[in-house]
């Protein structure tokens, strides 16, 4: 669970996160959306603590991240993190990118660990990459790898800061799928930063949507598409990026 209490957050003199208050339940799925420059990336890199707060009370899985005492490491292991661009270690091959952080931050027995790797890499349709280095893969394989990597730790929650954006669009679709398949067959807890609608619509159990810092609207995925969002702001949002 993670719930966020008048967070602020400031960049210098910068206000990037007003007011935010926001609980996530374990097990949803959440999509935040917003125009560009609205906050979304720097709410979810305050949660495992990429971005620290100024103000407020955000608690990850029983963790205070605004008590300076908190172990960050100790979040990070519950709460994974899926890059616009990848993140891949480049001098590893795909399978020592999976299992790096498990052999060293939870001591996963070897044996133990090569087996959850190679049944992700099943997962994400790229079991034949395990030989593979990172420059090998086209942009769709490396973010699969990604997101088999960020399996790997089985945290409880997993970030997604625009998975897709910086894909070939023929490739969107296989990254959207894997993400689809653990929303739908896991009761991990996600929170996606995204521009695909489509995902929004089918997949989330709720829609964020940010503008200038602030929560503007937090709906169910029902009301959001269905009888249109509140606010105007989050309307001339939409019909903005539909008409792209
Ligand atoms: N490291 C930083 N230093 C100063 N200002 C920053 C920094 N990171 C983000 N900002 C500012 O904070 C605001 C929010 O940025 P953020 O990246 O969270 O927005 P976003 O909604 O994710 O945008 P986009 O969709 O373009 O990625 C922006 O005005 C941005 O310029």
């Amino acid at each position: 669970m993670i719930e966020f209490h008048d967070v602020q957050k400031y960049y210098g003199k910068f206000h990037a996160l007003k007011d935010i208050n926001l609980t996530i339940n374990a097990g949803e799925t959440v999509v935040l959306i917003g125009p560009s420059g609205s906050g979304k990336s720097s709410l979810i890199r305050t949660i495992n603590g990429l971005d620290p707060i100024r103000d407020g009370q955000l608690i990850v899985n029983g963790f205070d991240l605004a008590d300076k005492k908190t172990n960050v490491n100790l979040i990070r292991k519950d709460v994974g993190m899926v890059f616009q661009h990848f993140n891949l270690y480049n001098n590893k091959n795909v399978l020592e990118n999976i299992m790096l952080a498990p052999r060293v931050v939870l001591k996963r027995p070897e044996k133990e660990n090569r087996e959850l790797a190679m049944q992700l890499l099943e997962k994400v349709g790229l079991a034949d990459k395990a030989d593979n280095m990172p420059a090998q893969l086209s942009g769709g394989q490396k973010q699969r790898i990604a997101i088999a990597r960020s399996l790997a730790m089985k945290p409880k929650c997993l970030l997604f800061d625009e998975p897709t954006s910086a894909l070939d669009p023929e490739m969107i679709d296989d990254v959207l799928n894997v993400m689809k398949d653990i929303a739908e067959n896991s009761n991990m807890t996600m929170l996606v930063v995204t521009h695909e609608m489509g995902f929004a619509r089918d997949v989330a159990d709720r829609v964020i949507f940010m503008a200038d810092g602030r929560i503007v609207e937090d709906d169910s995925t029902e009301k959001f598409f269905g009888d249109q969002p509140t606010t105007q702001r989050a309307r001339d949002f939409m019909s903005k990026i539909s008409g792209h």
